[in-house]
């Protein structure tokens, strides 16, 4: 089958800076990927690459068939790329509800003319989708007042509100704690599965890798090291040795 992503020797400078060196691999579709690898690697900067997110990107990223590298995010989100970002501050005070109703109304790219049949359908579906992502409950409360693994399943939800095919998630449990890491990311595995929507996400939490990862790609200094199945990589004495092992 024809990988969902190529990204075909992507290079990335900062200045006199080479973050990412050469970088060529194939995802298929419903993979669900793991990017790992030290502080400084390089992941976060090839997301954004992905994500459209970076000038000066070099070489060819084939997302369904097509050169995307020169795209900007708003584009790759109509062609099915998506990303979860923070909820920035100024929705914070609105309730958990609004926000999702906020990202069923952007991904619909319908700002001004939301009729009442369309706010109804809006409505109903950011309703079922935070029944899915676990949070109907909480549907009334302020953002402001949910626990961090609650906002990080509010984003999730709100990036699922385009139904992108591709998912990229940049360290989406960083600062939570290790059963609730568990538990996003076997909701997000459920989901993506469910939907057959393929993932990418970068993850330092070698357990959580395991768990969710169909394949890992190890990274380290700009550059793959290593790449196959979670149970291959953690069996990698170069990945134990550079990464895994703890001598990073
Ligand atoms: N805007 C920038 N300007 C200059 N250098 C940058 C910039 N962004 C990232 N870098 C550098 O590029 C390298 C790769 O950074 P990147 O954030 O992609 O790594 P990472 O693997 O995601 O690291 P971490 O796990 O710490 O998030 C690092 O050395 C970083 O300092």
């Amino acid at each position: 089958m024809q990988p969902i992503l190529s990204a075909r020797h992507i290079r990335k400078a900062y200045g006199a800076f080479i973050a990412l060196k050469d970088i060529s691999f194939d995802i298929p579709r419903g993979e669900r990927h793991a990017l790992i690898g030290p502080n400084g690697a390089g992941k976060s900067t090839f997301i954004a690459c992905i994500a459209g997110q970076l000038p000066g990107v070099e070489g060819e990223m084939i997302f369904k068939g097509e050169n995307i590298l020169a795209l900007p995010p708003a584009r790759l989100a109509k062609r099915g790329i998506g990303r979860t970002f923070q909820i920035s501050r100024a929705f914070l005070h609105m309730s958990v509800l609004e926000n999702m109703m906020a990202a069923y109304v952007i991904a619909s790219g319908k700002w001004a003319s939301l009729s009442g049949r369309v706010y109804a359908e809006k409505i109903d579906r950011a309703h079922a989708m935070l029944e899915t992502v676990g949070l109907a409950e909480r549907s009334r409360d302020t953002v402001a007042d949910l626990s961090l693994g609650d906002r990080k399943r509010l984003e999730f939800g709100m990036a699922l509100a385009a139904d992108p095919d591709l998912l990229l998630l940049d360290e989406p449990t960083a600062g939570m704690s290790i059963k609730e890491r568990h538990f996003l990311m076997e909701m997000v595995a459920e989901r993506v599965d469910a939907t057959g929507k393929t993932l990418i996400f970068v993850e330092h939490d070698i357990d959580v890798v395991m768990k969710i990862a169909r394949r890992v790609t190890v990274m380290v200094r700009g550059a793959i090291l290593a790449q196959g199945s979670p149970e291959d990589i953690k069996a990698n004495d170069e990945v134990q040795a550079v990464y895994l092992g703890g001598g990073h």
